[in-house]
């Protein structure tokens, strides 16, 4: 197996594994495959996403989303609403965007106003264009293990641990966290891949021990390094998907400079799972297209 160049092997440390590099090589492949799609079709794939409100980041994770999907040669449709917006009119929105032929993915950014119930908001989106693989019938088709669009923060952690560590069967794979979009699809998406898996949480006794036994760890606790480096089995591959904002600025889920003397592959935050969340979202547009318009493509992440 020859080892792809986003990921750099260190002497006495743990191979770095460079999402920016990784999530720029799997945009190049999508926006290959975008082109010849619009060629067949005569028309881009598109993406809408919404936006509610005035959180910060996430004004900046849709800046990215947009600019990405641009680069990779697809239509983007940004839809901006205020924090007052109601839930009727965000879900009319989004069943115009159900209704339209040009969209091919609807994307609704989380996390939506609190006087928002975001399940109904999610289950108002048409399942063939769920690029972020939230919905039921999404969910549902990854529980049965039929084709589906999966969701994008997991997809490119299982992507990048294929990239690592090529056949993932039989691996013990450790995922700390149980929300929707990371934690359980996290553990389906591992199962999927023939992992021995662990779906770990807030009321998980002895966490440290069971850590100990993984052979892939997946933190998306959202806790400052809370991960400690004697948590983690010598040579394990280490994914981490916490994104917090601190004092001494943007740290991850795992305390990563003792860390990375531990394990044998390791993902840096920032510049590691994050960046690979907009480059599935971008292959899961491009596969929403295809499937629309009854088109074959190579799926970017099986290649
Ligand atoms: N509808 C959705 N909402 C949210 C999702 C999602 O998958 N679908 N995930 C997160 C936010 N997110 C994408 O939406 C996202 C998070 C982080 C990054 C990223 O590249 N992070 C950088 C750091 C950037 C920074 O915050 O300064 C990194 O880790 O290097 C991209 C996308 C919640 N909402």
């Amino acid at each position: 197996m020859t080892t792809p160049d986003f990921i750099r092997h260190r002497e006495g440390l743990a191979s770095l594994i460079d999402g920016k590099l990784a999530s720029a090589a799997l945009d190049s492949a999508v926006a290959a495959q975008s082109a010849a799609l619009a060629a067949r079709i005569g028309r881009k794939p598109c993406l809408a996403v919404v936006l509610v409100g005035d959180d910060p980041a996430s004004h900046v994770y849709v800046r990215n989303k947009v600019r990405r999907t641009e680069a990779a040669g697809m239509i983007s449709q940004e839809f901006r609403r205020p924090d007052d917006l109601g839930e009727a009119e965000l879900i009319a929105l989004v069943e115009t965007l159900n209704a339209d032929p040009a969209v091919d993915g609807i994307l609704v950014q989380m996390p939506l106003p609190a006087h928002m119930d975001a399940r109904r908001v999610v289950e108002a989106i048409d399942p063939a264009k769920d690029v972020d693989g939230l919905t039921a019938t999404s969910a549902g088709r990854l529980v049965l293990g039929a084709d589906g669009l999966r969701p994008c923060t997991p997809s490119g952690c299982v992507w990048l641990a294929r990239q690592a560590l090529g056949d993932l069967s039989g691996l013990h794979t450790v995922v700390i966290g149980r929300s929707i979009l990371v934690g359980k699809p996290a553990a389906l998406l591992f199962l999927e891949q023939d992992c021995t898996v662990t779906l770990a949480h807030s009321r998980t006794r002895d966490l440290p021990e069971v850590c100990r036994s993984a052979d892939i760890l997946v933190a998306a606790v959202g806790r400052p390094e809370m991960v400690k480096a004697d948590w983690i089995k010598p040579g394990a591959c280490v994914l981490d998907v916490g994104i917090n904002r601190t004092d001494a600025g943007l740290v991850g889920d795992v305390a990563f400079g003792p860390s990375e003397k531990i394990a044998g592959h390791i993902t840096p935050v920032p510049g590691g799972i994050g960046p690979m969340t907009i480059a599935v979202l971008l292959a899961n547009t491009l596969k929403a297209a295809a499937a629309r318009t009854g088109e074959k493509i190579t799926d970017p992440l099986r290649g």
